[in-house]
């Protein structure tokens, strides 16, 4: 898969069929869509029915673990899929009819690198201008422009391949940004940088949406990154959007606070969910290994009772956390698993086979 889009797609692409639909009051709207890859015994559903709308001028985070659906969603509104089922619209343009002008009206940033690491920062950006049709002078100016925006221009003229993995990846985003797109992909956008790589390129891509009225859809599996920076998002999970909502709305829905107990051994009779449930006021037990949590209306009234009855019962803490809910926990609620846990699942190599059934 190409890292960003070309002006003018080969081909193999998929081609124009008729006319756009019109502009519709979203940046992005995505109707029941459905895609499964392959047949038979090896199918593996990959979306079955997702819908949401993008806002112009937001922020979107599609959320999701490992093989939740993310990508194909991603692949299905620039252009490069096509869903088995369900209709999109980009930019106003209808992405099964239009697809030259959808590719137009975009940038993508895909998880893989796009810039060649041989070549300068400010030759990558020229070269990227120069596909999607601007004159050389015009591709100078823009290549400059966004070179000093996100504070790449000392190193403008060095080999890219030279560069840190942060400024890489700010690199990709300005090559996406070349052609002053109206919506923006950015498929896993901090995968791989270390923390304060990552903190960065949240400052940049939050200065995204000031400029122009750019909207940016990102997929994203960590939970603090689509709260810290997405307007609104969806938790997708084995190809269906199991939450939507605002950051804050979806933690407000889970009143009270969160304990979470890690024992010293896993509860493999389930003595110590049975002992922590029957605790008057705490709600929603569920245990993965060696971790339970809890949702109690309040952490330190709960607490004591809490602890005393799984040590008058000699169950063995290794430690005791209370916390206000977070993105994990709202997680866990939809989709009935931790975060962490469906990462680990999909990563199993019968994952397919299960999301097909
Ligand atoms: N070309 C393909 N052929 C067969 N199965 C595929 C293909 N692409 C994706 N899948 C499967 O479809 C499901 C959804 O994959 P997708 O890449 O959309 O998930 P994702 O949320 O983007 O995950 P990741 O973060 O790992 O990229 C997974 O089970 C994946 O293995």
């Amino acid at each position: 898969m190409p890292a960003h889009l070309p002006a003018h797609p080969p081909p193999a692409l998929v081609p124009d069929r008729g006319p756009a639909t019109g502009a519709g009051a979203y940046a992005i709207e995505a109707k029941d869509l459905a895609k499964t890859y392959g047949r038979g015994d090896k199918a593996v559903r990959a979306l079955s029915g997702v819908s949401f709308d993008v806002p112009a001028g937001a922020v979107f985070g599609l959320l999701g673990p490992n093989g939740a659906g993310k990508s194909t969603t991603v692949k299905i509104l620039t252009t490069l899929s096509r869903a088995d089922a369900g209709t999109a619209s980009v930019a106003g343009i209808d992405v099964d009819r239009q697809p030259a002008l959808v590719r137009r009206a975009i940038g993508f940033v895909s998880q893989r690198a796009g810039f060649d690491p041989m070549g300068t920062g400010r030759e990558n950006l020229i070269l990227t201008g120069r596909i999607y049709g601007l004159s050389g002078t015009a591709a100078r100016q823009r290549a400059d422009e966004l070179l000093a925006r996100f504070g790449l221009a000392e190193a403008a003229n060095r080999l890219v391949g030279k560069w840190s993995g942060g400024m890489q990846r700010k690199l990709d985003v300005a090559m996406g940004l070349i052609h002053r797109p109206r919506v923006l992909f950015l498929d896993e956008p901090t995968t791989g940088l270390d923390p304060e790589a990552r903190a960065d390129m949240w400052t940049e891509i939050s200065r995204l949406t000031q400029d122009d009225g750019l909207t940016v859809l990102l997929t994203t599996h960590y939970l603090e990154e689509a709260d810290r920076l997405a307007d609104q998002l969806v938790i997708i999970d084995r190809g269906a959007i199991v939450a939507a909502g605002t950051p804050g709305e979806l933690k407000s829905q889970l009143d009270g606070d969160t304990v979470q107990v890690e024992l010293t051994d896993s509860d493999v009779d389930g003595r110590a969910r049975s002992l922590l449930a029957s605790i008057p006021g705490v709600r929603e037990v569920s245990v993965e290994a060696t971790t339970l949590r809890a949702r109690v209306s309040n952490g330190a009234a709960a607490l004591p009772a809490l602890l005393s009855a799984l040590d008058d019962a000699g169950v063995g803490l290794a430690a005791v956390t209370v916390a206000r809910p977070s993105l994990d926990d709202v997680y866990l609620r939809y989709a009935g698993r931790s975060f962490q846990r469906a990462d680990t699942d999909s990563q199993r190599p019968d994952q397919a086979k299960e999301v097909a059934r």
